[in-house]
């Protein structure tokens, strides 16, 4: 924490170059991180334990300032190889990030940048000396705040101004935050996971299936799982239509996770997944992709009060009764209540008994709400995968 020593010898008020302003008119004051000036954006808290930088380049963080209720953040440094948004340069993920220690310098093999570097080149604005426990009881008891974080290195900064920018802020629910992230052009995908020795792979030809990917905000390690089943992957982006996607002859389309609230890709996306079901195509969605697929079969979304963020979830399979832990990132569900007769509940999230995946009863499709990708997570869910791949293997054998 930096002190300043006054003149006398006597010890001075820290000097705050950080400011949480929530739009309640609470104030919350730190020191700055990283990327200088204000961001405003909806407060969430992530109790992973390890992977911020995964988490800070998650694009479904989008619009987001990520606390972290893990107290010591930096430890392993950055690198190129962690960052999950597939555009490696300073893009989609967290605007801000909030820690209750001051950043650790990096202790890792495979650090490239000490953290707090690397938030300045990403343009993401941190701030430390935090309560974040109180940071965390507050979103728990009134829901996740929207706010400004604000990094004024000569800790000047304009109160009410940044008050007027928060309270201005219209907030997530309603918000279409998709067309700022994703590819805006197709592209293949070929590598493969990550592995001490060998680094990433690349997929073996030939491919048993070809997926289109569509890209509403994807995390690379969801891309690589794909390709790691054996499957040749062709990345669409979000605007594709389902004429330009069947074109290109897919086995099965994956539908990616992404930022924003769900319901407001109703006049792009959602038609074209509800085409897609009715053709037969195998579908298989992730968070975002769960949502959309089950607006397409008329369900509903709705804002949740706190959200799932972490990488400790428990979640229970229906179909084979067991629980896996999870990685989670989102802060809107489906509604179970409206789901139709032909999509039955498959997985549910045993902290707070949201709805956590559904699959089709009539059609090869099915979605879930975490992230069996992990990235950072445990592997619980990677199942998920193999089970894409036997659909799709059922639906070309019908
Ligand atoms: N990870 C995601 O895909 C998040 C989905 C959605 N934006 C939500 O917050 O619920």
């Amino acid at each position: 924490m930096s002190v300043d020593q006054d003149k006398a010898g006597g010890w001075a008020a820290p000097l705050h170059t950080g400011l949480l302003v929530l739009a309640s008119g609470e104030i919350v004051k730190g020191f700055g991180v990283g990327a200088t000036g204000a961001a405003t954006g909806e407060v969430c808290f992530n109790t992973a334990m390890t992977g911020y930088e995964e988490i800070l380049t998650d694009p479904s963080y989008s619009g987001q300032i990520v606390t972290f209720t893990f107290p010591h953040v930096g430890n392993v440094g950055a690198n190129d190889e962690d960052i999950e948004t597939v555009d490696l340069g300073k893009s989609a993920g967290a605007l801000g990030a909030i820690f209750a220690a001051p950043v650790t310098g990096p202790s890792s093999h495979r650090a490239q940048q000490h953290l707090a570097d690397w938030l300045v080149a990403r343009g993401v604005i941190g701030l430390y000396g935090i309560d974040t426990r109180a940071l965390t009881a507050l979103i728990r008891e009134k829901g996740m705040p929207n706010a400004v974080v604000a990094h004024s290195p000569d800790g000047k900064f304009d109160v009410e101004a940044l008050l007027a920018q928060a309270r201005a802020w219209p907030g997530i629910d309603g918000m279409d935050l998709v067309p700022g992230v994703g590819t805006k052009e197709r592209y293949d995908w070929s590598q493969t996971c990550w592995r001490l020795g060998s680094g990433f792979g690349e997929r073996r030809a030939p491919a048993k299936f070809r997926v289109v990917a569509i890209d509403y905000g994807v995390k690379r390690n969801i891309l690589r799982l794909l390709a790691e089943a054996g499957c040749e992957v062709l990345v669409a982006p979000a605007t594709a239509s389902a004429r330009e996607i069947l074109a290109l002859e897919p086995d099965g389309v994956f539908l990616s996770n992404g930022p924003g609230d769900p319901a407001e890709t109703g006049k792009y996306a959602v038609p074209v997944i509800r085409e897609l079901l009715e053709r037969r195509v195998p579908v298989f969605g992730i968070c975002l992709g769960h949502q959309m697929m089950a607006l397409a079969v008329g369900a509903k979304t709705e804002k949740m009060p706190q959200g799932h963020h972490g990488a400790n979830h428990p979640v229970k399979d229906f179909t084979t009764g067991k629980v896996e832990i999870v990685s989670m990132n989102h802060g809107f569900a489906v509604n179970r209540e409206t789901l139709p007769a032909n999509a039955k509940e498959t997985h549910r999230s045993l902290f707070d008994g949201s709805n956590c995946g559904i699959a089709l009863t009539d059609r090869p499709a099915f979605s879930v709400q975490h992230h069996p990708e992990a990235s950072p997570g445990p592997q619980d869910s990677h199942y998920l995968f193999t089970r894409f791949v036997d659909m799709m293997a059922k639906a070309k054998a019908a």
